[in-house]
């Protein structure tokens, strides 16, 4: 374990990437509560050390508490870390807002656009939460949350326009099972995680439909292509795409079977209604299935081509079958890379 860590940290969300995190933090020897929307949820955490909803087989460490209460969890903190479903978050904030310490970091972990807004999360928290952008960090890359509550090695990106603050949240999280680094675009990062929810579908739509590797290897490459020009045309760099919050989260979302927007995909591909799909999802979150036609008009608004993106769109929308997205995919104009 890491020397103890500036600073009091409340993570807000108890699902499976917020707990993750939560466990994260506290074992980097950072103080930290975790806000549960449940209050069982609040009381398994804080007396049994353990979240059996979410991460059935992880002892979570007894020094993470929790509570129910988020004027308890937020009462003095110095960062707050949004753990909340990206299409949900404005309306908690708008509930937090008067609680958010003025001088606070806050940090998103979503990885989404706000459907209506086509707002990115952390435009979201300085809008609904009152909060400066300079405050705002996100934290985004290859991360599955499943893998990393049981400590096998990960590294991701927290990003924030002010670098110090990204550095004070790296140091609070750098573990033996975790490697932050530190960026400034915020936007590539960002884009970075959303989009590829949306390509994870793709990927698992293919999977569904009984394909292998090398259409997932295509999907991956030409999804980043889509995502690195829509990240430049809305100010971003493309080279943070090409680091762990862009092809890193894209190689592991696209590939895992513990992803659920690949699932969700797969499922799709397999002929499964998107009803169906969110069943077989057990009512856990698969962010790309809301936020591709957010990412979609955004795309457009920016005269930006994504039409892997489009096509996601259209099958989860229930107008077109995953296999006759392919097929118009595979027969587009021919150009070229
Ligand atoms: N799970 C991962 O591996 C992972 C990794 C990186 C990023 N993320 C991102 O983190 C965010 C949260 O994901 P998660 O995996 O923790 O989700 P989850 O489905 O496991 O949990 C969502 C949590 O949000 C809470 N919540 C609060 N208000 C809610 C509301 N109004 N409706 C629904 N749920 C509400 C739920 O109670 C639950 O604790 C998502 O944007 C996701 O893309 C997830
Ligand atoms: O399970 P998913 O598809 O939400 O993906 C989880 C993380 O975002 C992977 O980095």
């Amino acid at each position: 374990m890491s020397p103890e860590v500036d600073g009091r940290y409340a993570v807000l969300g108890a699902g499976s990437w917020g707990t993750t995190f939560a466990k994260v933090l506290a074992d980097a020897g950072t103080d930290v509560c975790l806000w549960a929307r449940r209050k069982e949820v609040a009381d398994e955490i804080e007396n049994d050390h353990l979240n059996s909803e979410y991460l059935p087989d992880v002892m979570l460490p007894a020094r993470l508490r929790a509570t129910h209460d988020a004027d308890a969890a937020l009462d003095g903190v110095t960062t707050v870390v949004l753990a909340i479903p990206a299409q949900k978050l404005r309306a908690h904030l708008e509930d937090w807002r008067d609680q958010l310490p003025r001088d606070a970091t806050v940090v998103s972990l979503a990885k989404g656009v706000e459907m209506g807004t086509l707002k990115r999360m952390s435009e979201v928290v300085a809008d609904a939460g009152a909060v400066d952008p300079g405050r705002i960090a996100v934290v985004s890359g290859p991360n599955l949350a499943g893998e990393i509550a049981a400590e096998q090695p990960t590294a991701t990106v927290v990003a924030c326009s002010d670098h110090d603050r990204a550095v004070a949240v790296q140091h609070a999280c750098s573990t033996g099972y975790f490697k932050p680094y530190t960026n400034v675009d915020v936007i590539g990062c960002e884009l970075g995680g959303a989009c590829k929810n949306v390509i994870a579908l793709a990927c698992g739509m293919a999977a569904g439909m009984g394909y292998g590797d090398n259409t997932t290897a295509s999907l991956i490459t030409r999804g980043l292509a889509e995502i690195s020009r829509l990240t430049v045309a809305l100010g971003g760099q493309a080279l943070t795409l090409a680091g762990l919050a862009g092809m890193g989260d894209l190689v592991a979302t696209c590939s895992s079977p513990l992803s659920r927007n690949r699932r969700f995909g797969a499922s799709l591909g397999k002929g499964l209604s998107v009803a169906e799909a969110e069943e077989a999802n057990h009512g856990q979150v698969a962010e790309g299935v809301k936020s591709c036609d957010a990412i979609g008009e955004l795309a457009r608004r920016h005269d930006v081509d994504t039409p892997i993106v489009e096509a996601v769109s259209r099958v989860c929308a229930g107008q077109v079958s995953a296999r006759d997205v392919g097929d118009e995919l595979i027969n587009r104009e021919r150009k070229p890379e």
